[in-house]
């Protein structure tokens, strides 16, 4: 809750529809005790007399510098949490070789309670800096860590979606479910936990998280289904990332029709799934998950980094098949949206090189993935995502460097160097293509400061 009203000053900008980025330079936001967004002005003419609202004399002013502007907290649709020490470490492997090596043994060790505090304080506050209001992450198996990290985020203030991660078959003896029963009941637990420090799930929702197909038994899928529907609670998966995979799950469900079908057969695939990856699917299997308006998490920097492929996201969109972005860290080396966003758009400029330039995403287009489109992935669509009366604050405040005449930039704004002639649009890709966590000044959630960098004044 935040500690008392406050108005936003200044620049804002949020996507408005997929095309659209809406771009206020005199705007004013207020947002109640409750975190929640009161009023949205987009012509303030005087901001010296801040009377202008009646019942809002006392509030805080927290007003964006010129070369400021506030923006939507970016929603990460598909994180690991425990895989974060290995960012960047991935070598030349594929998917299938990378889990065996680098990704079971470091999960297997989340039985230290010590270790996993260490790395999940760690990964909130390294995701919340970058500008991540909104989380949805795999943990590991068990159960006394995943609650940790439930914790964690509710402490430090992120919203999130906490998964504990269900595997009952191809996984090593040292890191896998017993049997399909443990891995629903432990399942439960996390649900049960979530339910205990955040009972109506306004922060913190737990996510039933079948790992993918390949290490999970048929029995276990129907048991993860029937949670769900007895539950509601949403959930989460891998599906069709990489060629040999999409192989191994036609060898292991030699019945069903796909590998969507897989999730579909067992009462997975419905409006509250989020599918990651989605490289290899059939036209069909499109089909099936725009009829169940299942959502899709595009993880482009995770798919390059794997050489698993590139998802054909345009298609994805043309559908209406909703897409939001997912760092996938540590199949993706970055824990930032923003990084993500750019791949995004890199990723399918190479589509666009063999599909045609229809394939490109734009400025605007990725913007609302990280946003908007994550929103509408996670089913909060009427909470986050952009700044509407009713919708929760959350935001984050970017901060811009400026070179002045004798040619000196701002040291700790990092790359984005303004010379004066852009306009906020242009000021806003410039954002995107150069920035980083050092523009990132300050990061609320629900109203609540969660993240500030040691420069930020308000
Ligand atoms: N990228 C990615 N794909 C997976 N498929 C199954 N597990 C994983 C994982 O941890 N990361
Ligand atoms: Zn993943």
């Amino acid at each position: 809750m935040a500690a008392r009203k406050a108005i936003y000053l200044g620049t804002f900008a949020h996507c408005k529809t997929l095309q659209e980025l809406e771009i206020c330079p005199n705007g004013a936001i207020g947002v109640d005790e409750m975190g929640v967004i009161a009023f949205v002005d987009r012509h303030v003419k005087d901001t010296s007399g801040l009377e202008f609202r009646p019942g809002w004399e006392d509030a805080e002013i927290v007003a964006a510098s010129e070369s400021s502007f506030f923006f939507p907290g970016f929603i990460d649709t598909h994180i690991h949490a425990s895989q974060y020490p290995n960012a960047g470490i991935f070598g030349n492997s594929t998917l299938l070789d990378w889990l065996n090596i680098y990704t079971f043994p470091l999960e297997g060790s989340f039985t230290s309670l010590s270790k996993a505090s260490r790395i999940y304080n760690r990964v909130v506050s390294r995701t919340l800096s970058h500008g991540t209001t909104t989380a949805t992450y795999h943990a590991t198996i068990h159960v006394p860590a995943t609650n940790l990290l439930a914790d964690i985020c509710k402490q430090k203030g992120q919203r999130a979606f906490v998964g504990r991660v269900c595997m009952d078959r191809m996984s090593p003896d040292y890191y896998r479910d017993e049997n399909p029963e443990t891995a629903v009941r432990d399942s439960r637990a996390c649900i049960e936990h979530v339910r205990s420090i955040d009972p109506k799930f306004e922060l913190i929702t737990p996510v039933i998280t079948p790992r993918f197909a390949p290490s999970c038994s048929e029995a276990s899928l129907r048991g993860l289904g029937e949670l769900h529907e007895e539950t509601g609670v949403p959930c989460q998966t891998h599906i069709s990332e990489n060629k040999s995979e999409v192989a191994l799950v036609k060898e292991l469900f030699p019945k069903a029709k796909s590998y969507t079908h897989v999730y579909d057969d067992c009462g997975l695939l419905t409006s509250k799934m989020i599918l990651a990856h989605a490289v290899y699917l059939s036209e069909e299997e499109r089909a099936l998950i725009k009829t169940r308006d299942a959502k899709i998490s595009h993880c482009p920097a995770s798919n390059t980094a794997l050489t698993s492929g590139a998802a054909r996201i345009r298609d994805l969109l043309d559908r209406g098949i909703t897409v939001g972005l997912g760092t996938d860290v540590s199949g993706g080396y970055s824990p930032s949206i923003l990084e993500e966003a750019r791949q995004a758009m890199l990723v399918s400029r190479h589509v666009a090189m063999q599909d045609g330039d229809g394939a490109k995403l734009s400025t605007e287009e990725v913007l609302y993935l990280a946003t908007r489109g994550g929103a509408r992935v996670v089913g909060l669509e009427d909470k986050i995502g952009g700044f509407e009366v009713g919708m929760d604050w959350d935001a984050q405040m970017v901060r811009l460097g400026t070179v002045s005449g004798d040619g000196q930039g701002d040291l700790d704004t990092g790359l984005v160097e303004l010379f004066g002639g852009e306009d906020w649009s242009e000021c806003v890709a410039k954002w995107l293509y150069t920035g980083d966590d050092r523009n990132t000044v300050a990061v609320w959630v629900k109203g609540r400061l969660v993240h500030q960098v040691a420069t930020y004044r308000p």
